[in-house]
């Protein structure tokens, strides 16, 4: 070390020689360093903006996937950093964003943003005269009473300097004390504006979210904008994150954008008075006030970085994150089984890293242009309300002739005089710090207007993707018109049609279920099987296998109607509220939040259950079907527990089967709903349902099974179906 600073000042002396000092250099190596630091935070964004602009041009040009996935390896091949390596989801992710923006979705500060804002704003705000309204009328009141409050303390604090400057004792203490006073109402008012906002925040939360569950659990929307529809990625998070911010920034805003407002109006009115009592030029310093900041203004808005976009972005990959949280927590067993937490962590971290990735261009964004902002409002401005104040005294025709000061009568004009001007001076001076405020305020709420563009974007889009699902009107980007439809799919504008019809029949005493040339096709408008025709009649046990993905559970699904039919007709029972015509049971039961009595009696509520007349003993009874009356014992019909976790597999496949016994359907659409069940309990369960004149229609591998059913529909994987009577020898099978 000590060899080292030896060598330092063997050089410094060098230096010296030469005509340079060690202030010099020390300067020169600071700003260099300062140069390093901010070349090194930025070239990466411009580089990567670069990089990205032209490559996204280029697959927008050609349009095609494999354009996309090369623009990905790129991304992929320029990040070092093995954590921020894009996966594949997030590859497709990325593919559907580039897509989407293709299609001009972007939000921004346009027609679009007035239309959905204005949409939310009849949600939020419903009638003329509601509790939002009151809310508002009473907010708007508060702030106007704010405006007054201030320019009377303006007033107030430039009749202390006046009594100061002229030595009046007494006049002083009662301004001071007026000051004093004033504080308590002035004090309470703010608190009441902040109180009042995050009412309103919440008035607005509740509203939009009111709505939005509607919708959300309308026609099965929960299932379909999950599994039919590519728009919406995570609808938790909009559902909750999303609504709550931008109810916290349509609440913020109205007080960001209508105080400095009034502000601007009141205290302009209290300068131009002030001006006036000086007999000065009123014109000259508002001129100069309006055109400096119409040209800072414009500025601002002209370099503006697209606020909207990057936010609605960020919560994006915020909403990823978010989800593959839920989905570990959902499956940690399954995980811990597979060992997959490296796999799963390495997911984690990627999602985190594209969140940092999108925070850092935020703020690296945001560094110039607050650095902008601030020279604009802090400098340029406080320079020209300098000359605003000073204009009107300096060439104000109240300048007194030169005369001899000992005159007596003069000294004393010239003392009020000056003690006016230093009146007028501090209260104008009090006046412009608070109507620079109110403009500051309004220019950032410009920043703000163009956050809630994102968010507006992203909760009226959710909103208008559920109204769309719930009419059975799909976007899916995988879908593509393929040739081999064969006709069996329409497509308009490159979406498919579901021209299939359900009807409903309302006979009491006619429970067929129709299918008329119905094809099975996924979401994915893949074709599973062309046209299926079958009818099947009560008492008609149906017995579905085939090989695994040939379609068994997508029968169900279009029984269910949670699948569009894309073509023919499907006659089924009408629904009446309380008994059930078809009950599906899936494998994998779902067990949900509540006590021992709720799982058997689901989706039944308590209420439910007692309107139907159900006592605990008949519950026992219906554990006791499924050899699950051990479970009553232990935890007893009313204590809540976590089913999904208490229960083994099989124990929940016989829950489920409860369920079955406690809601006694028409129909039972059982989709291997007893794989986990031991063989002879499985039968016992068969036989209960079956006299309990339940038709079920099953989908097993199970060759036990087939004795219980009279019919069989066999599908082989390739699109074709057979359905038929079994043969006496084949319901006799071991
Ligand atoms: N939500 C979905 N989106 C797209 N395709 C799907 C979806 N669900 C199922 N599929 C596809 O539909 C086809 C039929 O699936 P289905 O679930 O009906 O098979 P399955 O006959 O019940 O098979 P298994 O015996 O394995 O349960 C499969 O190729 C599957 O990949």
């Amino acid at each position: 070390m000590a060899v080292f600073s030896k060598y330092i000042d063997l050089a410094m002396q060098k230096y010296d020689e030469n005509g340079l000092s060690k202030t010099t250099i020390s300067r020169v190596i600071l700003c260099a360093a300062i140069c390093a630091y901010t070349f090194k935070t930025t070239y990466p964004l411009f580089g990567k903006q670069f990089v990205n602009k032209n490559n996204v041009e280029d697959a927008y040009k050609n349009n095609n996937r494999t354009s996309y996935v090369e623009l990905n390896d790129h991304i992929v091949n320029t990040t070092e950093d093995e954590d921020s390596k894009l996966t594949e989801a997030e590859k497709l992710i990325i593919a559907r964003q580039l897509k989407k923006q293709s299609l001009h979705l972007e939000p921004g500060l346009n027609k679009e943003f007035v239309l959905q804002l204005r949409k939310l704003i009849k949600i939020i705000v419903p009638k003329v005269l509601c509790y939002e309204s009151s809310l508002l009328i009473v907010h708007t009141l508060c702030l106007i009473s704010r405006t007054f409050l201030s320019i009377y303390v303006a007033a107030l604090e430039g009749a202390i300097v006046k009594f100061i400057v002229r030595k009046d004792l007494k006049r002083f203490v009662i301004v001071l004390l007026k000051w004093f006073g004033i504080a308590i109402p002035a004090t309470f008012i703010n608190s009441m504006i902040r109180f009042l906002e995050s009412k309103l925040s919440l008035a607005f939360r509740t509203r939009l979210v009111r709505h939005s569950y509607r919708l959300y659990f309308k026609n099965q929307n929960y299932y379909r904008v999950s599994n039919l529809d590519g728009r919406i990625e995570n609808a938790d998070h909009r559902l909750t994150e999303d609504i709550a911010i931008f109810s916290t920034s349509v609440a913020h805003l109205y007080s960001s954008v209508t105080k400095p407002c009034f502000d601007l109006m009141l205290i302009g009115f209290a300068l131009m008075r002030s001006t006036q009592k000086i007999k000065a030029n009123i014109v000259s310093g508002p001129t100069l006030a309006i055109v400096v900041i119409s040209l800072t203004a414009h500025i601002i808005r002209v370099v503006s970085p697209k606020f909207g976009q990057l936010v609605a972005e960020e919560a994006n990959r915020y909403g990823y994150l978010r989800h593959i949280h839920s989905r570990i927590i959902t499956n940690s067993e399954e995980i811990a089984f597979y060992g997959g937490h490296k796999v799963e962590l390495q997911q984690l971290r990627q999602a985190y890293n594209r969140l940092v990735i999108q925070m850092n261009n935020i703020f690296i964004q945001k560094l110039w242009f607050v650095m902008l902002e601030q020279f604009f409002m802090k400098y340029v401005w406080s320079g020209t309300g300098m000359i605003m104040v000073s204009l009107p005294i300096l060439m104000s025709g109240t300048s007194l002739p030169k005369k001899d000061v000992t005159d007596p009568i003069y000294k004393e004009v010239l003392n009020s005089s000056v003690s006016e001007r230093t009146q007028y001076l501090t209260t104008a001076r009090n006046l412009l710090i608070s109507a620079a405020d109110a403009i500051e305020r309004l220019m950032s709420s410009y920043k703000e207007i163009v956050a809630l563009a994102g968010y507006t974007y992203r909760v009226a889009g959710m909103m208008q993707v559920f109204e769309e699902t719930a009419q059975g009107v799909y976007h899916k980007n995988t879908i593509v018109e393929k040739n081999e439809m064969n006709g069996v799919i329409e497509f308009k504008d490159g979406k498919p049609i579901a021209k299939g019809r359900i009807i409903y029949t309302d006979t009491p005493n006619d429970m067929t279920i129709t299918l008329r040339a119905v094809p099975v096709v996924t979401p994915n408008c893949d074709i599973v099987v062309s046209s299926l025709t079958l009818c099947i009649e009560q008492g008609m046990h149906l017995l579905i296998t085939g090989p695994n993905g040939c379609g068994k559970s997508s029968l169900f699904r279009i029984l269910s109607g949670l699948w569009p039919i894309y073509a023919g007709e499907l006659h089924i029972p009408r629904p009446v509220e309380d008994k059930p015509c078809m009950f599906y049971i899936p494998q994998r039961p779902y067990m949900s939040t509540g006590s021992l009595c709720d799982q058997i009696i689901y989706p039944d509520s308590r209420e439910d259950m007692l309107r139907k007349g159900f006592t605990e003993n008949q519950l026992r009874g219906i554990l006791k079907m499924v050899c699950l009356e051990h479970i009553a014992q232990r935890d007893g019909f009313n204590a809540v527990r976590d089913w999904k976790d208490i229960l083994s597999g099989g124990e929940k496949q016989r829950m489920a089967i409860a369920r079955l016994f406690y809601h006694r359907p028409k129909y039972a659409l059982l989709d291997e709903c007893t794989s986990a069940v031991s063989i002879d309990v499985e039968s016992t369960i068969y036989e209960i349902a079956k006299s309990m004149d339940i038709t079920l229609l099953t989908i097993t591998h199970r060759p036990t099974l087939w004795k219980f059913h009279t019919h069989v529909l066999e599908f082989d994987g390739q699109g074709n179906w057979s359905f038929r009577q079994m043969e006496p020898n084949e319901q006799h099978l071991p």
